[in-house]
């Protein structure tokens, strides 16, 4: 039994009907973080120093060095802030995808400086939206921010990109979350080292084999990547595979490095009366598969999906014909 005072408890976890199993945790040098990460698959990195110079980043320390820019806050009428993709609404709106189809955004998009956002996060109380801040490490923050940024232990984030043959870093996202709040069940397209700094974040992930679990929205929709299943109320009727889900959980908390491979679908709550939550993701792209090699992996059979979808719809334009074109083609001929 551990001795030091238990950090978080089960009743801060939201309950779902869901079949979940731990996540594996290792030091940052134990061979088998390595191991997991070349087999695509999700592992806790306990002890590294990637975002050891941001231990000392509280929401005071920040209001101090974070500088006067604008920083992009979502607010919600409710827990979830399930992300929508501005470029795919604007293709709604123009009427691209077909006459009759329209999208209400599920979150309001706000640029706000931090002052702001932070006196609204002390000050929230039931009833009003809640925030999210999501906003991309930029040179906009205080030289102080920079130092801190600049003295990440890259040399960590670095060696795991070579060795697992990753692209080019394409993003750093500062998240600051309030207590409660869920980023719903999505994958991305990129290999993500998910760096927790304050406050403790659970996380459930599902390998991209359990795309027919899931059921990812079309590619066209605004909330392309996002399960359509809602884990607070899920529709067996609809989404009735999504009963045999098999998911990989944990909870983060200061200093942990969760790995979230590319494709993974992973659900993210920051823990209920947890307080604020700070994290900082790596997004690398993935890197040039050297030669297709067989048989192929499930996150490639996604990717080959994705493919088909974007070029029936560029052909078909009205997505309502796309499903009908593919039951025409596969129903009686390759069952
Ligand atoms: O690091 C990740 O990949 C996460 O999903 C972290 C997640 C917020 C991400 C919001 C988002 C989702 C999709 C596209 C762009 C931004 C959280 O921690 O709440
Ligand atoms: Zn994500």
């Amino acid at each position: 039994m551990s001795n030091e005072k238990k950090q978080w408890d089960p009743s801060q976890l939201r309950k779902y009907d869901i079949n979940l199993e731990q996540i594996s945790r290792y030091d940052y040098n134990d061979p088998r973080v390595d191991e997991l990460m070349s087999q695509n698959k999700p592992v806790i990195i306990e002890n590294s120093s990637v975002v050891a110079s941001a231990k000392k980043w509280n929401l005071d320390y920040l209001e101090k060095y974070m500088g006067n820019g604008d920083y992009t806050v979502f607010l919600s009428r409710n827990h979830k802030f399930k992300y929508y993709d501005d470029k795919k609404v604007a293709k709604i709106n123009n009427g691209d995808v077909g006459k009759n189809i329209e999208f209400t955004q599920p979150t309001k998009k706000v640029d706000m400086k931090l002052p702001e956002f932070l006196k609204r996060l002390k000050e929230w109380k039931r009833g009003d939206d809640r925030l999210y801040l999501q906003q991309g490490l930029n040179n906009t923050v205080g030289s102080e921010i920079v130092r801190d940024f600049l003295n990440f232990d890259w040399n960590f984030c670095n060696s795991k990109q070579a060795k697992h043959n990753w692209g080019p870093l394409t993003y750093n996202l500062l998240l600051i979350a309030m207590e409660g709040n869920v980023t719903p069940c999505h994958y991305d397209e990129q290999q993500n080292l998910f760096a927790q700094i304050y406050g403790y974040k659970r996380c459930i992930l599902f390998p991209p084999s359990q795309f027919e679990c899931l059921y990812p929205y079309p590619v066209y929709h605004p909330h392309d990547r996002q399960s359509m299943v809602d884990f607070d109320r899920p529709e067996y009727s609809k989404f009735p595979k999504f009963k045999e889900a098999k998911g990989y959980e944990a909870v983060v908390g200061p200093g942990d490095v969760l790995y979230i491979p590319i494709y993974w679908w992973h659900h993210i709550e920051s823990l209920m009366r947890g307080g604020h939550t700070i994290t900082v993701n790596f997004w690398y792209k993935d890197g040039p598969s050297s030669s297709i090699s067989y048989p192929l992996r499930d996150y490639q059979k996604v990717a080959i999906m994705r493919n088909i979808e974007k070029m029936l719809q560029d052909v078909l334009k009205d997505p309502r014909e796309v499903g009908p074109l593919l039951r025409t083609m596969v129903l009686g001929r390759f069952t």
